[in-house]
């Protein structure tokens, strides 16, 4: 039985995570985690051998695996605890800066365990980035637009840093248009070169575009994730493999 601690589990991600969970064969959530979670498992509608923390520091859990929907504002901290205290974290939560990633990765390298972080749990978007990545190395001409839910607290999404970082990986650096911004903003933002557009919109849930151009052609890559069901045998992968792995890694493609 692989047991999961799960934080933000009364969150969009995390409400998705326990149907999951408890559907799965071998799986069992055994504790969750919020700050603002003040009742009883019984009051979520959780077992009530499920234990309920709203501190960090209270969490005493015989669990196997740190699975973190939370913030960007909290993932570092909730990472750096579940590294600490022999959790295989897997980290869905997006916004960690590259510093932090990188002294996560060094902290699980010193414990010597396993973990994910994964910008997107959609096979449609991890597919995206490679064949994106693919595509670059033949059109260094790249913008990418992203589109989310309007409650989506960072921008750009995860997974568009992730396609820039990946296209910046085989891209020929060289200049992409001069337009001068006659309104501040409007050619999005920039990460080396790579021009990114975060759409913010109701009805949307996580969708991308990729856009090459080329000499009288053009080509594009484009996902949707129309349902949060679609992150969930991503996690289930992750959640299986984890425990296979010796260090942190990045990127969902890792464990397939
Ligand atoms: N990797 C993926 O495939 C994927 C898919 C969807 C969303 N996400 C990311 O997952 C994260 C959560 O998304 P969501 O839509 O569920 O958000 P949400 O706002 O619905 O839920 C966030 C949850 O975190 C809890 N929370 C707030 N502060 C916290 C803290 N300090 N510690 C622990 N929990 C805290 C909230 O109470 C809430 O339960 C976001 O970063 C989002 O970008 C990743
Ligand atoms: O809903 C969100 O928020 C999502 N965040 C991830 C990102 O930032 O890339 C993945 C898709 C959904």
């Amino acid at each position: 039985m692989t047991k999961i601690l799960l934080a933000g589990f009364t969150g969009s991600m995390g409400q998705k995570a326990i149907t999951m969970i408890n559907e799965t064969e071998g799986f069992e959530l055994s504790a969750v985690y919020s700050p603002r979670a003040n009742q009883s498992a019984a009051d979520y509608g959780l077992a009530d051998s499920v234990s309920v923390y709203n501190q960090l520091a209270d969490i005493d859990s015989d669990a196997d695996i740190w699975l973190d929907f939370t913030t960007p504002d909290s993932v570092y901290e909730n990472t750096k605890f579940a590294i600490e205290h022999g959790f295989h974290p897997i980290i869905g939560t997006t916004g960690l800066t590259d510093d932090q990633e990188s002294e996560l990765i060094q902290l699980s390298k010193d414990k010597q365990l396993g973990g994910l972080i994964a910008p997107n749990f959609g096979l449609s978007a991890v597919l995206l980035m490679k064949f994106a990545k693919q595509a670059a190395e033949y059109f260094p001409d790249v913008e990418v637009i992203e589109m989310h839910h309007e409650d989506k607290k960072d921008a750009p999404s995860g997974t568009a840093l992730s396609t820039a970082k990946m296209i910046n990986e085989v891209r020929k650096p060289h200049e992409q248009g001069d337009s001068k911004e006659t309104m501040p903003g409007v050619r999005g933002g920039d990460y080396n070169g790579i021009r990114i557009h975060a759409v913010r919109l109701p009805g949307y849930i996580a969708h991308e575009q990729v856009l090459f151009g080329g000499s009288g052609e053009a080509l594009t890559i484009r996902q949707d994730s129309f349902d949060r069901s679609s992150f969930m045998q991503g996690v289930k992968v992750a959640i299986k493999n984890v425990k296979n792995l010796r260090e942190l890694v990045v990127g969902l493609e890792n464990l397939l």
